[in-house]
């Protein structure tokens, strides 16, 4: 079945062409990159256009509307115009990157969004295979075009053009494809701990990077390149995918810098076409090992969080479960400020299971679930500790606070009946068992439990639905 974008029937005119326009921009200012940055004709090696293109229409491709291509075909003729090339080159030079980034789109959608994204180790597989054929694609009107446009042989324009294809698209698509959520160009970041500064190990792993860099310089040979490994790894082990994608891009551009300006010398000859060919596909080539190894711990770091979320949260109501709140209760985190603990029991829960059966059993739990978190602040811990019983833990509050919290989750089981479907409503209720505790008190977390579970006692004994509360003295 055809697969169809929904998301393209809902933009406006206006966002089909102000998309457009970012298109056109964002594919000039790259164009204008790859001339500004080719010494003398000689290594117009690094040429992020075609790369930019793919990446923004697999990342959104909303922005892959006819327009779109339009404007990038605007983008690339305006930077080869004004800087002075023949309109006849211009067109011809655009249609072989048209050519390689078209295939890309098009294999690209064949591929699962996990592979898109480079998420899987097998990901690095259907990307080599993916850029492969689009420089190819390149490729082949490269070598149509290359005898009447340079005077030289078909073959060598096969070669020029895919080797650079090939090598640009290894280089800059890992970092476009892992780019966390792009949006309106904007990057957001996932998680608190990236805007973390770097820790010592992550430093380190720069740090031998640089490292290998530098001796690169200074020793040169053919092997310099390998130089570059082991840092690259370290950094694949530390960083996350797209950090390690940013800095294997920028390790190729410093080696072809250096290469260019004569600070690297491989001791071979780079200005031989062939020789150079090959060594930018080497070069990039050598960087997919580090990719892959970010690949992988990427794919491991996100089950062990499955793993963990899985044994530290209860399946059915979807909040902690006992281990995931005794992991939360930090010993540190109960010393500072006073807390209160509320252990709450559904009242007559078994009535529930025999007159209903254990399925709508499972739904009270869940829809008591809903209704407490309702009635919780943000920085409250709820956990449920076994069958019917829960357990909340409100950090920095005064008695009044922690009673008034309870009170509400009283009421606001017993205000209105649950609807366990059409035609099932049941009363329900519950009682609680409070416990305060201020800061100058240090007790363990299973004292903590049974003096809550003694206020419950209490609650359950003085008729149900109520709270009973009990001030911790040490
Ligand atoms: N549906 C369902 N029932 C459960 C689950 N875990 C425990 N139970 C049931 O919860 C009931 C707990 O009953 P009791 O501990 O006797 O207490 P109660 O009927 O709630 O009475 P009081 O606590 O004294 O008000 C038992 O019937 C358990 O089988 C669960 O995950 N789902």
């Amino acid at each position: 079945m055809k697969h169809v974008d929904v998301t393209d029937f809902r933009l406006t005119p206006g966002q089909i062409l102000l998309n457009a326009t970012v298109v056109g921009v964002i594919i000039f200012l790259c164009s204008m990159l790859g001339i500004w940055t080719r010494p003398s004709g000689l290594l117009a090696a690094f040429w992020p256009a075609n790369a930019v293109l793919l990446g923004l229409f697999v990342r959104l491709p909303k922005l892959a509307h006819p327009l779109g291509w339009g404007a990038a075909f605007l983008g690339y003729l305006t930077a080869d115009l004004i800087t002075g090339m023949n309109w006849e080159l211009s067109v011809f030079l655009t249609a072989g990157n048209f050519a390689g980034v078209a295939m890309g789109v098009f294999l690209f959608k064949q591929l699962a969004e996990k592979h898109r994204l480079l998420k899987q180790p097998l990901s690095i597989i259907y990307l080599i295979l993916v850029t492969l054929a689009a420089s190819v694609a390149a490729g082949i009107v490269g070598m149509a075009g290359f005898p009447y446009f340079f005077d030289g042989l078909a073959k060598d324009g096969f070669i020029y053009w895919f080797a650079t294809e090939w090598a640009n698209y290894l280089a800059i698509l890992p970092v476009m494809l892992t780019l966390p959520r792009l949006r309106l160009g904007l990057i957001r970041l996932r998680r608190k701990q990236d805007c973390h500064l770097i820790n010592l190990h992550q430093g380190l792993a720069l740090l031998a990077l640089i490292l290998g860099m530098g001796l690169g310089v200074v020793i040169g040979g053919p092997g310099a390149l390998a130089f570059l490994v082991p840092g690259l790894l370290w950094c694949a082990l530390t960083y996350r995918l797209f950090t390690t994608a940013l800095v294997i891009l920028c390790s190729n551009i410093w080696v072809m810098l250096t290469i260019s300006t004569g600070l690297l010398d491989l001791g071979v000859n780079v200005r031989d076409f062939l020789i150079l060919e090959s060594f930018r596909m080497g070069l990039a080539l050598q960087s997919l090992a580090p990719l892959a190894v970010a690949s992988v711990m990427n794919a491991r770091n996100e089950l062990v969080e499955q793993l963990r979320h899985l044994a530290t949260h209860d399946s059915l109501t979807h909040i902690l479960n006992r281990p995931g709140l005794y992991e939360k209760m930090q010993p540190e985190l109960l010393s500072k400020k006073p807390y209160a603990l509320l252990m709450c029991d559904i009242d007559h829960f078994k009535l529930v299971n025999d007159q209903y059966g254990h399925a709508c059993g499972d739904l009270v739990l869940a829809e008591f679930a809903k209704r407490t978190s309702a009635c919780l602040r943000e920085s409250d811990i709820f956990a449920r500790v076994g069958g019917e019983e829960f357990c909340i833990l409100l950090t920095d509050c005064s008695h009044h606070i922690a009673s008034d919290i309870a009170d509400r989750i009283c009421q606001a089981c017993s205000n209105s009946p649950f609807q366990l479907n059409e035609s099932i409503q049941i009363d329900v209720t519950v009682s609680i068992g409070l416990v305060y505790f201020d800061e100058q008190q240090s007790f363990s977390i299973e004292a903590i439990l049974s003096l809550a579970d003694e206020a419950l006692y209490d609650a359950k004994e003085s008729g149900r639905n109520c709270v009973v509360m009990n001030l911790a003295s040490a």
